[in-house]
């Protein structure tokens, strides 16, 4: 999959042989023995013991935008490294051998020597804007883990997907939990945002499938208040697990047990912001969809009308939230 071959970061890297995907194992390896030798000279960095065991590990120079990264298992005496990004045939690996969410002077201190990646040598008049996505990227890295360890330490995954009406009010009254959602839609949502490793992208997604859902509830609870502009993702993510509209919402159609909705979500390449789909998988029964899409907006009129970029897809229906509410 990849070839020890001369870099213009640094003396010897590992390149692509074939065009490799992201998500795709690279390579795995045991952290080496206290006290083993080194297999060639290396400075040791803050990924510390793991370059030691060296083989093709230790030749993969860094870069402050990485294309993969270490991952443990959940066998402690081994540990995978992973494509983050896709990688073209040709193109280096590069991993962070320090965390990448930092200014470009605090990278350089920490890495003690001077990095050629490209990140580190833009124009001097784009550093400043590299620095500050940079530094929000961390801030919305730390909001998000401190809301985690806030309110789902103790929880195990299945019950933060099914929270009970307590737990979903006490997200709600969360006096930051604008913020959180805020920093967890710019990591995943923004288009210019810096390249979050998969660790953070998984811990943004996790946290807003939270949020939506508790709002969700919150409203469904709370019919007086205005729904949450992003129904629309608590409806995907509660579908995901349910497969049924009838599950999510509690409506029910008359000849389609099936009834799905989705949303066009982040990982869907035509993914353009809070959108999403109703579909019927019973592509005959095209009123199956109009009907379900009339009786969502019937239940959700109170909406305010400025709800954002909602659209209904599916057979025979595409539409915008606010030409739907006109008809
Ligand atoms: C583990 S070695 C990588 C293999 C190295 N290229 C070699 O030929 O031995 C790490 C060393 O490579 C150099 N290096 C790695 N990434 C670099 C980068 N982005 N810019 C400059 N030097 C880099 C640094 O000297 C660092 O201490």
């Amino acid at each position: 999959m990849f070839r020890r071959a001369a870099s213009q970061l640094h003396g010897v890297g590992l390149k692509a042989k074939q065009d490799i995907s992201r998500g795709t194992l690279i390579l795995s390896g045991q952290p080496p023995a206290p006290g083993s030798a080194t297999t060639h000279s290396l400075r040791p960095t803050n990924i510390g013991a793991l370059w030691q065991t060296c083989g093709d590990l230790g030749w993969i120079n860094h870069s402050c935008t990485p294309s993969v990264e270490i991952s443990e298992t959940p066998d402690p005496k081994t540990f995978n490294v992973h494509a983050i990004l896709n990688i073209a045939e040709g193109e280096e690996l590069t991993i962070a051998y320090i965390s990448p969410y930092q200014t470009w002077r605090e990278r350089n201190e920490a890495l003690r020597f001077a990095c050629k990646c490209s990140a580190c040598n833009i124009e001097p008049e784009k550093l400043h804007d590299s620095d500050l996505q940079r530094r929000l990227t961390a801030w919305n890295i730390n909001t998000l883990r401190a809301f985690r360890a806030r309110h789902f330490s103790h929880l195990a995954h299945d019950e933060v997907m099914g929270p009970t009406t307590g737990i979903v009010r006490s997200l709600e009254r969360d006096p930051e939990l604008g913020d959180v959602q805020n920093a967890a839609e710019r990591m995943l949502y923004d288009p210019h945002r810096f390249k979050v490793n998969d660790n953070y992208r998984a811990l943004a997604h996790d946290t807003l499938a939270v949020i939506h859902f508790a709002r969700f509830r919150f409203h469904l609870e709370s019919p007086s208040m205005p729904p949450s502009n992003d129904l629309a993702t608590a409806i995907y993510h509660r579908s995901a697990q349910s497969n049924c509209l009838e599950d999510c919402l509690g409506y029910s159609h008359p000849r389609c047990a099936k009834y799905r909705a989705y949303m066009r979500g982040p990982g869907c390449p035509d993914y353009q912001g809070v959108q999403f789909s109703l579909f019927c998988p019973d592509p005959a029964i095209d009123a199956c969809n109009e009907y379900g899409a009339e009786r969502l907006l019937r239940r959700h009129s109170n909406r305010p009308r400025s709800w954002p970029g909602c659209w209904l897809g599916g057979t025979g229906i595409t539409g915008h939230w606010s030409e739907w509410s006109r008809r």
